[in-house]
């Protein structure tokens, strides 16, 4: 008796084979519509963009990436959009980052005009702390100093007027 229930439990052969290949079928339109909506290339590249090769610079390293950008064309000349872009600012030159194009919140801020940060990275030595701050960088909105200045380990008797 128990095992006619459990007999006729089983769906049969073609109902499990119908099943599978429904299974199978969504699986496969899952993978087309993921495929359509983030296709390959919209993350590292722009379907218009010129500079194929700027953009696809190989990650090195943050130090490596700072001192030397991968990108021959000027930062100037690449086209411009609305959008931050995390790698256009990757990309761009420490010393343009700082004069030329400032980010629109901190538009307003004139340069050589002296602040105290917003923000401090607080780390012991190899503790990781420059690629914290490559990270943070990366915004548009944020401005780092260009060095550490371990202000209240080596610099503090210089003063406030000196960490500005
Ligand atoms: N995410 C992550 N995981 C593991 N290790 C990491 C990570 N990020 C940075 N690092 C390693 O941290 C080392 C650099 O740390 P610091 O930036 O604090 O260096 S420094 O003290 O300011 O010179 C440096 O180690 P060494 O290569 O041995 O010098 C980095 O490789």
């Amino acid at each position: 008796m128990a095992c006619v229930l459990l007999f006729s439990r089983i769906p049969p052969f073609s109902h499990r084979l119908t099943r599978s290949s429904i299974c199978f079928l969504s699986m496969f339109l899952c993978y087309l519509c993921y495929g359509a909506l983030f296709p390959a290339d919209s993350v590292m590249q722009k379907a218009g963009d010129p500079t194929p090769g700027c953009q696809r610079a190989p990650a090195d390293g943050a130090k490596r990436r700072v001192q030397k950008p991968p990108c021959a064309l000027p930062w100037d000349a690449r086209p411009s959009s609305g959008e931050p872009s995390r790698l256009k600012s990757d990309l761009r030159p420490p010393s343009t980052l700082r004069v030329d194009t400032p980010s629109p919140p901190m538009g307003n801020l004139k340069f050589g005009n002296k602040k105290l940060p917003n923000a401090i990275i607080v780390g012991v030595k190899k503790g990781g702390t420059r690629a914290v701050l490559e990270f943070i960088r990366i915004h548009p909105d944020v401005r780092a100093a260009g060095t550490e200045t371990h202000f209240f380990d080596r610099n503090y008797g210089r003063g406030l007027e000196w960490y500005r």
